[in-house]
């Protein structure tokens, strides 16, 4: 079965309301490495941002199609998206996503105006163009509208007021799909249209500081083309999601209140679970945590799965989103490396053989690798297929089915059906919102054996660790006390002690550290040989992750000061899968990297000043807003120093993809060395280091 991998554009958009636009935010064509404001797709365009820490250090971060401020939407679906809808007519799973932070123009890029109608519109008007020339195949649309909104899932296709909220179910053939979701037949554009709009009212909209229409939840279109081939008996069944994205959101720029905030929430929590997704497929993590969220699950056929993928990063310009539009590039850099392994969805419409001994479950779905006509259009695709045995149990709550097809009693007409990626085979549907009544009297499967024995093997690694941390934590607490004491002691000599007195108290912290390393490792050792499938970082909760992650930084930053460069990047890297999404400690496992590879010294960036508390306040805005995002790691220290790697966390970490600096660069060697002459010797050599090292090549660094 053949790879392809998710394709990734980028849209800077224009200035809005009065917005200062600094030009900090560019798409560069690098043929002429000029920059411009103009679309391109040229495969050589890149964005620019600079350094928010150095902003003579401008990051580099190329795509196949960048489209600046002046862009318009017809260029969009025609370079990106028109040539998908062959790959859907295949038979294949086609899955459109917009990204980016909140205001950065999803909305607008999907859905549009009436006068520049976004990729939505365009694509429903394509896929009918497409629908009159298919000859000798009876061919039907339909459509379903979804959102996900605080991590519940409702139709759009119903009132508010009616809507249930709707269960997401895994069918025994790994397949994930939303129960009850209404799918509606369509025949021309004007009645899509009318759909539309009636259902775009439902979705939850709300005014906040950075955008008067924010939305509020993950939008989910999905239109599929049903072909049938009559000579055949075949069924070909093509589909393609169109998903709007909430924005993550930064609630120090939002002003949000408090109902807000509760969205803003669950909106951040969705996205950063996506992050997470996108990170463990990326490191070949044996679990991809797609369960944590509905947004994740529903989205896994995109993500690893066998859908053909295309993620459209929007980012807004100017300085007030530097840190947002670096979360959202680095985001984008890292799902350019997702596999999928696009399906052809056909279904055999002749009746099945009769079994010989034990009934089969229903048809049998082809599905076929979708190779060469992905491979034509060289993006990634997949062909959920639609159509396998299912047995979803039907729907307690009535839905209103005026004008529509209900999946019940209609066999498999779930509008928005996935197959596992790793194929999993459960012997039973999964139902989230099945109560105990529900189970009462059946057996448990695998699956909830499986669950139970994590729940229980998590609490137990969580008390163990904490204990252990906070064992460690009193030690040292009372080897502090023990120096402030003999300090009081010698009130001749207050700043320094004895060497003798120092010696043991080193030591005793060497072993400590040593001991605390050998603690997780058996820690690890042991809860992976009781689930050889999850890794310990999978299971704890996020506090003690972050609490692992921190005694990890803590004896990695021990190593690199003593020198010892690879066993302090072994355990940044450790450190790295219990916190993912820490910026500052990409940052130094970059910067080590290239320390190690280049037999250099490491010398860490400086230690920005440490704020009192009062002060941090003050500064609400600009850097010190952005930094403190709601995601920060260190919760106990929301605005404290940012010295701690574990200060600053923004949603995803940042990739830096290119750090060289084009002043830097320019600079000829007789100015660099009058730089160093003029330059501390610590600041020296981040200087050469930032003018050497061009990371265009990653594999010049990691
Ligand atoms: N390319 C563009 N050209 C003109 N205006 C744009 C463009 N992109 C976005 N806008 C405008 O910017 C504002 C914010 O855009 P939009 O609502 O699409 O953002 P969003 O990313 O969907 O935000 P949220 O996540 O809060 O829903 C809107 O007023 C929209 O009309």
């Amino acid at each position: 079965m053949s790879i392809h991998k998710v394709k990734i554009i980028t849209r800077l958009r224009p200035r809005i309301n009065g917005e200062i636009d600094d030009d900090s935010v560019q798409v560069v064509h690098a043929s002429d490495n000029t920059s411009s404001s103009s679309s391109s797709t040229a495969n050589t365009s890149f964005i620019s941002v600079p350094n928010p820490r150095d902003p003579t250090q401008i990051f580099k971060f190329p795509f196949s199609s960048c489209y600046g401020q002046d862009s318009n939407q017809t260029e969009i679906y025609t370079n990106d998206v028109e040539p998908l809808l062959d790959v859907v007519y295949s038979g294949v799973t086609v899955t459109i996503f917009a990204y980016g932070v909140t205001s950065s123009g999803k909305t607008f890029t999907m859905q549009g105006t009436r006068a520049e109608p976004g990729v939505i519109p365009q694509v429903v008007q394509g896929i009918f163009r497409k629908k009159n020339t298919i000859r000798n195949l009876e061919c039907s649309l339909s459509v379903s509208y979804m959102e996900i909104y605080k991590d519940e899932v409702y139709d759009l296709f119903v009132t508010r007021e009616n809507a249930p909220k709707l269960p997401v179910r895994e069918n025994d053939s790994g397949m994930v799909f939303v129960a009850n979701l209404s799918k509606v037949d369509i025949n021309s554009v004007e009645e899509f249209e009318h759909l539309y709009n009636a259902a775009t009212k439902h979705r939850s909209v709300g005014a906040t500081n950075l955008n008067r229409a924010s939305s509020r939840s993950h939008a989910i279109l999905t239109i599929e083309a049903k072909m049938i081939d009559p000579v055949a008996n075949t069924t070909l069944t093509g589909k393609i999601n169109l998903v709007d994205l909430a924005g993550s959101e930064n609630n120090k720029l939002t002003g949000n209140d408090p109902a807000r905030m509760a969205e803003s929430a669950a909106i951040n929590k969705s996205l950063s679970v996506l992050g997470q997704v996108v990170h463990a497929l990326n490191t070949g993590a044996t679990r991809i945590p797609y369960r944590n969220s509905k947004l994740t699950r529903l989205l896994q056929d995109a993500l690893g799965g066998s859908s053909v993928g295309l993620l459209i990063c929007n980012i807004a310009p100017g300085i007030k989103f530097r840190q947002d539009t670096l979360n959202t590039l680095n985001f984008a850099v890292r799902t350019k490396n997702v596999e999928n392994r696009p399906v052809v969805n056909e279904r055999d419409n002749r009746p099945a053989p009769r079994p010989h001994f034990a009934a089969l479950p229903t048809q049998l779905t082809a599905l076929k690798p979708a190779t060469s006509l992905v491979q034509a259009h060289a993006t990634s695709n997949v062909g959920a297929p639609t159509s396998g045995p299912s047995r979803g149990r039907q729907s307690l709550v009535p839905v209103s089915r005026q004008r529509r097809q209900s999946s019940i009693g209609g066999g498999i007409n779930q509008a928005f059906l996935f197959p596992g990626a790793g194929g999993t085979r459960l012997p039973a549907i999964v139902d989230e919102h099945a109560n105990e009544s529900d189970k009462s009297g059946q057996a448990l499967s695998e699956k909830d054996i499986d669950e139970r024995i994590s729940k229980a093997v998590e609490a137990a690694v969580e008390a163990e660790v904490t204990r252990r941390l906070a064992e460690r934590e009193r030690q040292m607490q009372e080897e502090r006390a023990k120096t402030a004491r003999l300090k009081s002691r010698s009130p001749s000599k207050p700043t320094t002690i004895p060497t003798a007195a120092l010696t043991p108290l080193m030591k005793r912290h060497k072993d400590l550290d040593h001991e605390l390393m050998t603690r997780l490792q058996e820690l690890e050792r042991k809860y992976e040989r009781g689930a050889k499938e999850t890794q310990l970082a999978d299971v704890l909760s996020p506090v003690s992750k972050k609490k692992t992650g921190r005694a990890y930084v803590a004896l990695a930053r021990a190593h690199s000061e003593k020198g010892d460069l690879q066993v302090a990047l072994d355990l940044y890297r450790k450190a790295e899968t219990y916190v993912p999404d820490n910026i500052k400690l990409k940052e130094r496992i970059i910067e080590i990297e290239w320390a190690v590879k280049n037999n250099q010294d490491y010398v860490p960036s400086p230690k920005p000043a440490r704020k009192s508390k009062r002060k941090a306040k003050k500064n609400t805005n600009g850097e010190n807003g952005e930094n403190e995002h709601p995601m920060d790691v260190d919760e106990r220290k929301p605005s404290a120093s940012k010295s701690s790697l574990f200060d600053v966390i923004p949603e995803f970490g940042l990739e830096m993809t290119n750090m060289d600096s084009p002043n830097c660069s320019k600079r000829s060697l007789a100015e660099l060395d009058d730089l160093h002459a003029r330059t501390p010797v610590k600041r020296q050599k981040r200087t050469v280091a930032s003018v050497s090292v061009d990371i265009r090549d990653k594999s010049a660094v990691l």
